[in-house]
């Protein structure tokens, strides 16, 4: 049970925090769908409310140094959890650097499963150094390892990027790794990419949004079934030729064969590790592998394979059985410290963040405490591009009866709309997803004064706010060779903004800036805003409490 507050008896009505996926603080407005973006709600909070700005990159959100961006699974983690724990690409890195990863269990089965079978270590994963999902270096790595303990063959499986990383970037990974494995292969050691494509076109679905993808990814890489190129730059450049429109994460499967032949389909005896370290959109693959009673696809055969992942996916669920590297033990949680403190939670957003205020929220578990409530509003199967509002006209329907229902002192919800439209890439229609959220805000705050509650309003990193690639030389926008500015799909470095709405407490509320403000030290605040001391474990609270 959290302490009561002997300096403040709280909020008497709901405590709301509501996240804005990518929606950072852009330095300069060329190039924000953000500063474009018709907001009038937003602009009134932030020249009217207390409000602050939080870090949400780099070490803040344990990644392993500030030039990398943040993502949502940080993020969420840093906001639920109120503490900044190291994460899965800095845990993987520093594993392989001391060498601990070769000495775990798990390594020394997917060795051993290769080579009393047919020899073969298939990796599949995110092919980039985007460091949000994965990151090629630990490939790298492991295919070096490999060869080193006399493991015969190994076959690539990559899922190509585009969205954490330059949208059409994926020759400048495929064709020096193309060069590495000719190079490491010879007398006894077979490396060779044997299938691949766009990571949102294969594979990498999350919270079950759209199987379609993890089946095609299945006859991709474990069938051996599509378009068939003699290697997997052969393949991008033809696939690109045939549609120059498409970027990276969006380009159709391949899979490379010899004389009419896949070169690497999943077989009995073979092992297997899918390499990304971030658990969303490794579950469902990772489940077509593990689960006996699969039903989701017809997997038409199921290859008897030693399956590792990268890191554990889910606490709850023990996903996957096997992994290399232990995930980050994330505990005590506001989830659970508001749980045992009788305090009652919904969350919601639709299928794309759905897991992202509640999995992630939970530090990587996917059951509930007692006293939440979950609603999940289905995502559109739709280029978000086309449909820039996606369902948060329906989160808000679901806060507001949330809100009008009286049962929850607490709620969340994640608008997805800054960020899965900032990913595709397409200003505009960003523009209008700012838009559309700020027109959904307009929508819930007044029902928070008439239930007499308040509001955080934040996000879990930037996107939006920066549409286009920035040249580093001049800071200015980069362009392509038609002079238009060079689209960019990926997050940002950039702070997010926390705004305090509290149309309740008289002015006696506010929030302090400092300078390492960042996502960990929102669950103290709302601690704080619900009359209790925070967790010793959690970070400080930002909130200021002028005496009545
Ligand atoms: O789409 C995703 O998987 C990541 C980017 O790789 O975005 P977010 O962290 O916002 O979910
Ligand atoms: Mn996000
Ligand atoms: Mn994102």
């Amino acid at each position: 049970m959290l302490q009561k507050s002997a300096s403040f008896p709280g909020i008497q009505g709901p405590v709301v925090t509501i996240i804005m996926d990518g929606y950072g603080i852009a330095r300069t407005d060329v190039g924000s769908a953000i500063a474009a973006a018709r907001k009038p709600t937003l602009d009134r909070l932030l020249a009217s409310c207390p409000n602050i700005t939080l870090r949400a990159h780099g070490t803040a959100v344990g990644m392993p140094s500030d030039d990398d961006m943040g993502n949502s699974e940080v993020g969420h983690n840093a906001i639920g959890a109120g503490q900044v724990y190291s994460q899965g690409a800095a845990l993987v890195a520093d594993a392989i650097a001391v060498g601990s990863i070769w000495q775990g269990a798990a390594w020394q089965q997917i060795v051993a499963g290769a080579k009393a079978g047919r020899g073969v270590i298939h990796f599949l994963g995110l092919f980039s150094d985007g460091n949000v999902h994965s990151h090629i270096d630990h490939l790298r790595a492991m295919i070096l390892r490999a060869k080193d303990e006399a493991v015969p063959s190994v076959r690539v499986h990559i899922l190509l990027d585009g969205r954490d990383v330059p949208e059409t970037s994926a020759l400048d990974y495929v064709l020096p790794f193309e060069a590495f494995l000719a190079e490491v292969s010879g007398a006894g050691f077979d490396a060779r990419i044997a299938s691949g494509g766009g990571r949102m076109s294969i594979t990498m679905d999350r919270y079950e949004a759209n199987w379609n993808m993890v089946e095609r990814g299945w006859q991709t890489h474990v069938l051996g079934q599509g378009e068939q190129y003699a290697s997997a730059s052969q393949a991008i450049e033809a696939l690109r030729a045939r549609s120059p429109a498409t970027i990276d994460q969006d380009l159709p499967s391949f899979v490379i064969a010899s004389a009419g032949q896949p070169v690497g389909t999943i077989e009995d005896g073979d092992s297997v590790v899918f390499f990304n370290f971030r658990g969303d959109r490794a579950i469902e693959i990772t489940r077509a592998f593990e689960e006996a009673n699969f039903d989701k696809f017809d997997r038409v055969r199921v290859p008897r394979v030693t399956y590792a992942g990268m890191l554990q996916y889910d606490g709850d669920l023990k996903l996957p059985k096997r992994f290399l590297v232990d995930p980050p033990a994330i505990l005590d949680t506001m989830g659970e410290w508001f749980a045992k403190s009788g305090i009652t939670q919904f969350a919601c957003s639709e299928t794309q963040k759905f897991g992202h205020v509640t999995y992630f929220w939970n530090g990587n578990r996917s059951n509930k405490f007692a006293g939440e409530t979950y609603e999940e509003v289905p995502s559109d199967v739709v280029p978000f591009e086309q449909r820039p509002w996606m369902k948060a006209a329906e989160i808000a329907d679901a806060m507001i009866a949330a809100l009008r229902s009286g049962q929850y002192r607490t709620l969340r919800c994640n608008f997805a709309n800054g960020d899965m439209v900032g990913h595709t890439g397409h200003f505009r229609a960003a523009t209008m997803a700012i838009e559309a959220v700020d027109l959904q805000l307009a929508r819930i705050l007044p029902v928070i004064d008439a239930m007499g509650g308040v509001a955080l309003i934040t996000a879990d990193h930037g996107n939006a706010d920066e549409m286009y690639e920035i040249d580093k030389k001049s800071g200015q926008p980069a362009r392509n060779a038609d002079g238009s500015f060079k689209s960019k799909t990926s997050h940002t470095l950039n702070p997010v903004p926390l705004i305090l709405y509290d149309q309740v407490s008289g002015g006696r509320l506010g929030l302090k800036q400092t300078a390492s403000a960042g996502l960990s030290n929102i669950a103290a605040t709302i601690a704080n805003l619900l009359g209790f001391e925070k967790h010793d474990k959690w970070d400080e609270s930002l909130l200021t409490v002028k005496q009545a």
